[in-house]
Parts: structure tokens; C-alpha cells; sequence
């Protein structure tokens, strides 16, 4: 059993199926990838790991703890971080100050300044903060304000939020999406680079030069439901891939 083991999962909206019976395993230290046409489940899929959904019926198990019930901020304690499509950053603090707070919603499960007493450890979570702004190449611009920062790096930003959590799963919701090329190869190059530290990572992205790029497994779902799940270099030929995309987004 994979470091995520997600069995039998099923979500239903009213009449619509949007996960059929997905069974899914996902190794340690491995990149693995949920392509799939537009509405085939992908989000809902994640959204079911990080507790913002309850499936219907099912298990999603990481590292040996169910994952069903929990809290999205007990989920988060337990190592698994979610990267957003679109920056969820505070624009009007400096990147520290930004990537200092989830460092220190990892700790307490929230981030609740007090009025009347200094944080604790704030040294700490400071130093903290400091290294995963160097991690993806901010660190010199760490007392710059969030909204200053290009589209690019935000994205960046919102990286090194993530990785101050120390996490043991990475869940990141199409890192690519809206970028121009140039950004689009120096994530990549960043997100092999945390791949090499052993995090785990899954990834839905609709760029196939990023998921060919990144991907040691892929899984392909179409309607809810997983129909192929192989090597990259399997999956491009596959007939049942190609057909899932046709009229779609294409391989
Ligand atoms: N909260 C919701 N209520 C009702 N229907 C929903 C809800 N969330 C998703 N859906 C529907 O479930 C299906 C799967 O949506 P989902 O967003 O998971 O697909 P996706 O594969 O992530 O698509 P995309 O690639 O376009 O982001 C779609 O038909 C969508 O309209």
C-alpha cells in the first residue's frame, strides 16, 4: 500500500456521479499525476483528500490515518499541504510575514496573533520562514510586499508557503496554469528540485509538457472514474486515453 491509499471513493451532486468507485495508490517519494478532461473529477478528487469534501462512501488513508472526518487543518497537521490554482497569498504583508503564517497554522492548527503577548517561537518560525523563501529563489525579496510581486512569483510565494509546512504530501492544483513558458519551465525545474527531497507529491495539471516533465505514475480519470493508471511513457499511446479527450484537451 502506497504512502496515500484511496479506495472506493464515491461523490455525488444531486444527479451527477462526480466520483465513480476511484481506487487510487500513491508511493512515497513519488510524483504522481491526475490528468483527465474538464469536469472528470479531478478537483473533487482532491478536494476529498484535504477535507474540504466527504465522499459518499470510501477510505482515503495517508500514512496509516483515515483521512475521512478530519478537519482540513488536522489533515494539514498530519503533512499534507495544498497548493492552490489560484495564489491564496496576503497581498498587503511582506513575503516572511506571508509565509511565516501558515508556518505557524502547521503548529497550532491556526494562526491567532494575541495583542498581548509575542508569538511564541517567532524566531523560529522566522528562520523557518527564511529558508523556504530561499528554497524557491525569493529569499532577497523576502521584506517586499505580496502584491508587488509578478503573477510568476506569487505562484513562487505560494510554494514557499507550502514547503515551510515541512510537508510529507504535496497536493498541487495545476502549478502552471496561466503561466507563460519561461515560468512554466522554472517551476518545473523547482518542483523536481522538492520531488529530490522525497516529498510526495500529486499533481493535477492540464499541461502535458508539465506532467510529462514531472510524472513518475499518471492517472487518467474520465466521467469520476480512473481508466488508466501506468508509466508516462504508456499512457501517451493509449487508446483509451486518447479517446477520453476526444473533443477535450488533447495529449
Ligand atoms: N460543489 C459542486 N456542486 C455541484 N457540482 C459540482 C461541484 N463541484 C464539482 N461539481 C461538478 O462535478 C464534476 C467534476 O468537477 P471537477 O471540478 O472535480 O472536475 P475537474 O476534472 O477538476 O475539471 P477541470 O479540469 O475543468 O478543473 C463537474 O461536472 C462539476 O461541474
Amino acid at each position: 500500500m502506497g504512502i496515500l491509499a484511496v479506495q472506493n471513493v464515491n461523490k455525488r451532486f444531486g444527479g451527477l456521479q462526480a466520483l465513480n468507485d476511484v481506487n487510487l495508490d500513491v508511493e512515497a517519494s513519488t510524483v504522481h499525476a491526475i490528468i483527465g478532461p474538464n469536469g472528470a473529477g479531478k478537483s473533487t478528487l482532491l478536494n476529498c483528500f484535504v477535507g474540504r469534501l466527504i465522499p459518499d462512501t470510501g477510505s482515503v488513508i495517508f500514512d496509516g490515518v483515515s483521512l475521512i472526518g478530519l478537519k482540513p487543518h488536522q489533515i494539514n497537521q498530519a503533512g499534507v499541504t495544498r497548493v492552490f490554482q489560484t495564489p491564496e497569498i496576503f497581498g498587503d504583508l511582506t513575503l516572511l510575514e506571508n509565509v511565516m503564517i501558515p508556518a505557524f497554522a502547521k503548529r497550532d492548527g491556526a494562526f491567532r496573533p494575541s495583542l498581548w503577548s509575542p508569538l511564541q517561537g517567532e524566531r523560529e518560525m522566522r528562520e523557518a520562514a527564511e529558508e523556504a523563501l530561499v528554497s524557491v529563489g525569493m529569499g532577497a525579496k523576502r521584506h517586499e510586499i505580496a502584491n508587488s510581486l509578478s503573477r510568476g512569483d506569487k505562484r513562487r510565494l505560494e510554494l514557499a508557503m507550502a514547503l515551510v509546512q515541512k510537508p510529507k504530501l504535496l497536493l498541487l492544483d495545476e502549478p502552471t496554469a496561466g503561466m507563460a513558458r519561461a515560468d512554466t519551465n522554472a517551476t518545473i525545474d523547482l518542483l523536481k528540485e522538492i520531488a529530490q527531497t522525497g516529498v510526495t507529491m500529486v499533481v493535477i495539471e492540464h499541461d502535458m509538457h508539465v506532467v510529462f516533465s514531472l510524472a513518475d505514475r499518471i492517472t487518467v480519470l474520465a466521467q469520476g472514474a480512473p481508466i488508466v493508471e501506468d508509466l508516462p511513457e504508456n499512457i501517451k499511446g493509449n487508446p483509451k486515453v486518447q479517446e477520453a479527450y476526444l473533443g477535450g484537451a488533447h495529449l
